[in-house]
């Protein structure tokens, strides 16, 4: 269902941000505007900064430069605004011992329940459907640190979708599964997309993934966005060879592009 009222502005705006890991500058200069209910797509090689820019969005890292989601400063908004607002999957989940997958997915909640509160029928209702909705119940009993990496993978997006944010970051939210669970995870992100208006932005190196579920890419090589646009103008065989170093070849589809590695001579 879409919501009643749609906030004026882009649901994420960021301008010209610059953020540094431990001293370190890692982004330089991001330009990001995303409009609420759409999926973008962050592509780029491993230590482009796609990590960096979600963990600034979730106000996991400090940042300069403008940043807003959803009206909100993240790392000024207050913890439980902010978490009501913006839900991250960590690409490495912190598993806390002993805790059944259920209860790391109702950890989800916790910025919805009133301080010094408890969880109430409402929070146990939507707990239940993220666990009907991804297909978890013969993991939900399981203490969560046995899980395979898939299966844990799964969870923590339930903990994510559990948290009801207005906006999802999804740093590889399929890295870990099998091509059927990889399809049924981001078909289930892509519907409650469509229904509920949730702004989606994940990182993926899946590029032909990328492009079926995100309308639009982001591009990022060395701490810039050097690209951001459709999946078929961002995904050219040129530019992935210059960005990634990669051969392969583009295969245009009715569901984006199509990246096919390509093996060179032997
Ligand atoms: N805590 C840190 N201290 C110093 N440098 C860091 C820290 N965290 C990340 N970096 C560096 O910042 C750069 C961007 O890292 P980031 O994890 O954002 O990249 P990424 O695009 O998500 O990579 P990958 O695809 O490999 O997950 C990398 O060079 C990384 O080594």
């Amino acid at each position: 269902m879409p919501r009643a009222e749609e906030p004026a502005g882009p649901a994420v705006a960021c301008r010209d941000l610059h953020v540094s890991r431990d001293s370190t500058p890692v982004l330089h200069g991001v330009d990001l505007s995303v409009p609420a209910g759409a999926w973008v797509s962050l592509v780029g090689p491993n230590g482009s900064g796609k990590t960096t820019l979600l963990f600034a969005l979730a106000g996991l890292v400090s940042s300069t430069g403008h940043l807003e989601v959803e009206g909100v400063t993240p790392r000024r908004g207050g913890r439980r605004r902010v978490a009501r607002t913006v839900a991250l999957m960590p690409q490495r989940p912190v598993v806390p011992e002993g805790v059944t997958a259920r209860e790391l997915i109702s950890l989800g909640r916790t910025p919805h329940i009133p301080r010094f509160g408890t969880e109430s029928a409402h929070d146990v209702v939507v707990v239940d459907t993220v666990i009907d909705r991804l297909d978890l119940h013969d993991l939900a009993g399981r203490i969560a640190t046995t899980l395979s990496g898939g299966e844990l993978q799964r969870v923590v997006l339930g903990r994510a979708l559990a948290q009801q944010p207005r906006v999802l970051l999804l740093d590889e939210p399929t890295s870990a599964l099998d091509i059927g669970h990889q399809q049924q995870v981001l078909d289930l992100v892509d519907s409650l997309r469509r229904e509920t208006g949730l702004t989606v932005i994940a990182a993926m190196h899946d590029l032909t993934s990328a492009a079926q579920y995100g309308e639009r890419l982001a591009l990022l090589d060395r701490g810039r966005v050097v690209a951001d646009g459709r999946p078929g103008e961002v995904l050219t065989a040129e530019r992935i060879a210059q960005v990634y170093g990669a051969r392969v070849e583009v295969v245009g589809r009715t569901d984006g592009p199509a990246v096919l590695p390509v093996r060179g001579p032997a």
